[in-house]
């Protein structure tokens, strides 16, 4: 070992990193050669709206899994043990709420992106300040995204900093301007292959050098690292059940519910119920992605113990865990390494793809065609321009990031919650409240931000002087502090932080919970003092029936119950299985006077419960 810690890259790992970059290149080239050419927008946003289930499910999982989750997530389970795991309860009602209320919303309304609902909904102010907020939001996370792995390799390796934004940067932006949506999606389903099979072979061979499984397991079991179900109510306290599956909700709503890049894939499926079935199986996916890279953090912890490499200086930060862990661990197994790189940047590639086409769409469908008429030739070209011109600043954002320094994982989710939450708030807005009007949409967007900034911001200064030993440690986990040698101050268990301080403190878990509520609630406010929307005006198919569905889901309930008391009570009513049919079909009837009826297929009835 070199005495400084610095590990080196051999030539198959570079090959195996350049492969990657190749392959990526040239599925962008396919799609820009094959089917369409490219030639419509149509085509470069939507696909076609011809995708099928299983790429457009994994590109969905792929999306918002960057090299943050695959570095960020083993750096936080090492330190602080298995709680985070328990996000992937979040993950249920995460995924069910969009796939039976917004996907069937948004696909009957044929959307050309999802701020068009916006402007069905309230008006065209709306959308712009919807498409706005998102692209703010996009250009962040996008700069973070391509920062992140690329920084991991320049401190662990010494690999040019700018020279893997650059190159990754630019194979990205060609493959994306060239190909579309489609070889947006396929370059996703390749790369998610890569980053599965990069960190399974890490976990294997990691706890191969921890001495097998179950010296691995008695390693991370005696140092504590497998945590209980922790069900502390206070929302201040970073990962609990409460703050990790319940707020965890409302980020995924965020994410998996009204976000474009998230959208864009539903609006490109062939049909609704396909629609459904890839959001559906977003779930294995995300469970399979949150395991292993679970299982990574205590394969590493499995082979240092304590004894991180941060503690002996090796690294400078929490983030760099990772890597420094497969370049130590993997030295004598060639081509390992680059694997584990190609699939660090496997995922940044299908993060920062589907954010440069989703900002090209919302930019070109939202902000440029309402006001200039262009022929198709020209809106085609104009988007692929746009794509690249992302790609630019999101090199640019790279180097914001660089001047910023904090946990890329919470640096990421807070993102997601701050500027994600309050538009997440917006749709809800929206959907679930036909009084809502365009002032208080507008007023409760801006009012969700100003929260979402004060509270972020706030939170972010009040933890600055000392990083390290201010995370709120839960008192049930000093044995956790103890062996991490973390001095955790004894004012922090005395005294629960009030009033603003109280506030600053919440968990950022809670962030997305929040900010949208804040929306809805003061949207509502300004809404009633401004004179509510009447039921008649809103447009048809743009407010979700949640009155009529309860009634109906508790009809069914009561009927069912019914019949399960007096079976001779079916028998006199109707047969058995014709009550059941005709109860469905009227279920049906109800839903289809709100939402326009394109093809009803059986699924659709479901999604109106
Ligand atoms: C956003 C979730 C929770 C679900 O997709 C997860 O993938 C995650 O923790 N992402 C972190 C952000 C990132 O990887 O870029
Ligand atoms: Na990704």
């Amino acid at each position: 070992m070199d005495p400084t810690g610095q590990k080196y890259f051999t030539i198959i790992d570079y090959v195996i990193f350049a492969l990657l970059l190749v392959a990526s290149m040239a599925i962008g080239l396919y799609y820009a050669f094959t089917g369409g050419r490219q030639s419509t927008t149509q085509e470069f946003m939507y696909a076609d709206r011809s995708m099928k289930c299983l790429p457009l499910s994994l590109s969905l999982m792929a999306t918002f899994q960057s090299a943050v989750a695959i570095i960020g997530t083993p750096a936080e389970v090492y330190a602080n043990g298995t709680q985070y795991w328990f996000i992937g309860c979040c993950y249920i009602l995460g995924l069910l709420i969009p796939a039976h209320i917004f996907i069937p919303m948004f696909y009957r309304l044929h959307l050309t992106s999802v701020y068009q609902y916006l402007e069905l909904r309230f008006c065209k102010a709306v959308r712009i300040c919807g498409t706005v907020t998102f692209i703010f939001q996009m250009v962040i996370y996008m700069g973070v995204g391509i920062y992140t792995p690329a920084l991991a390799l320049n401190a662990v390796t010494g690999f040019h900093l700018w020279g893997a934004v650059l190159a990754t940067g630019l194979v990205c932006t060609l493959y994306t301007a060239l190909g579309g949506l489609k070889a947006v999606v396929w370059t996703d389903v390749f790369q998610t292959v890569v980053m599965f099979t990069g960190q399974l072979a890490v976990i294997i061979v990691g706890v191969h050098q921890a001495g097998g499984l179950s010296d691995a397991w008695v390693k991370v079991r005696d140092g504590g690292r497998i945590s209980g179900i922790d069900l502390n109510p206070d929302p201040t306290v970073r990962h609990t059940f409460w703050t990790l599956g319940v707020g965890g909700v409302f980020l995924m709503l965020s994410l998996y519910g009204v976000n474009q890049a998230q959208v864009q894939r539903y609006l490109s499926s062939r049909t609704e119920k396909e629609a459904v079935m890839s959001c559906y199986m977003v779930f294995p996916c995300l469970q399979v992605a949150l395991m292993l890279s679970c299982l990574m953090g205590l394969v590493m912890y499995a082979c240092y113990g304590n004894n991180s490499p941060l503690e002996q200086q090796y690294i400078t930060s929490k983030d760099q865990m990772v890597l420094y862990f497969v370049m130590d661990m993997l030295q004598n197994f060639p081509g390992l390494p680059g694997l584990f790189v190609a699939c660090l940047f496997s995922a940044s590639l299908s993060t920062i793809s589907s954010a440069f086409n989703s900002l090209a769409t919302v930019t070109m469908v939202d902000l440029i065609k309402p006001h200039y008429s262009m022929t198709e030739a020209r809106a085609t070209l104009l988007s692929k321009m746009l794509a690249l011109s992302y790609g630019i600043i999101c090199v640019a954002m790279a180097y914001v990031v660089h001047l910023m320094n904090s946990s890329v994982l919470q640096a990421a989710l807070s993102i997601f919650g701050m500027v994600g939450g309050p538009l997440l708030g917006l749709f809800c807005l929206g959907i679930f409240f036909p009084c809502a009007n365009s002032i208080g949409a507008v007023t409760g967007l801006a009012a969700g931000l100003v929260m979402a900034f004060w509270v972020g911001i706030g939170g972010f200064l009040s933890r600055m002087p000392s990083s390290v030993q201010v995370l709120p440690f839960n008192s049930t986990n000093t044995v956790l502090a103890a062996s991490e040698n973390i001095t955790v101050p004894a004012v922090i268990d005395a005294a629960r932080p009030a009033g603003l301080n109280g506030l600053y403190s919440l968990s950022y878990m809670w962030y997305s919970a929040l900010n949208s509520s804040t929306v809805v609630l003061i949207g509502l406010i300004i809404s009633f003092m401004t004179g509510p929307t009447k039921g008649d005006d809103v447009a048809s198919g743009t407010v979700y029936p949640v009155m009529r569905t309860a009634q109906s889901l508790l009809h069914k309930l009561v009927k069912l119950s019914a019949c399960c008391t007096s079976p001779e009570h079916t028998i006199d009513g109707h047969k058995k299985i014709n009550g059941n049919v005709k109860e469905d079909a009227g279920t049906e009837e109800e839903t289809e006077t709100f939402l326009p009826s394109n093809a009803v297929s059986p699924l659709e009835h479901e999604t109106s419960v």
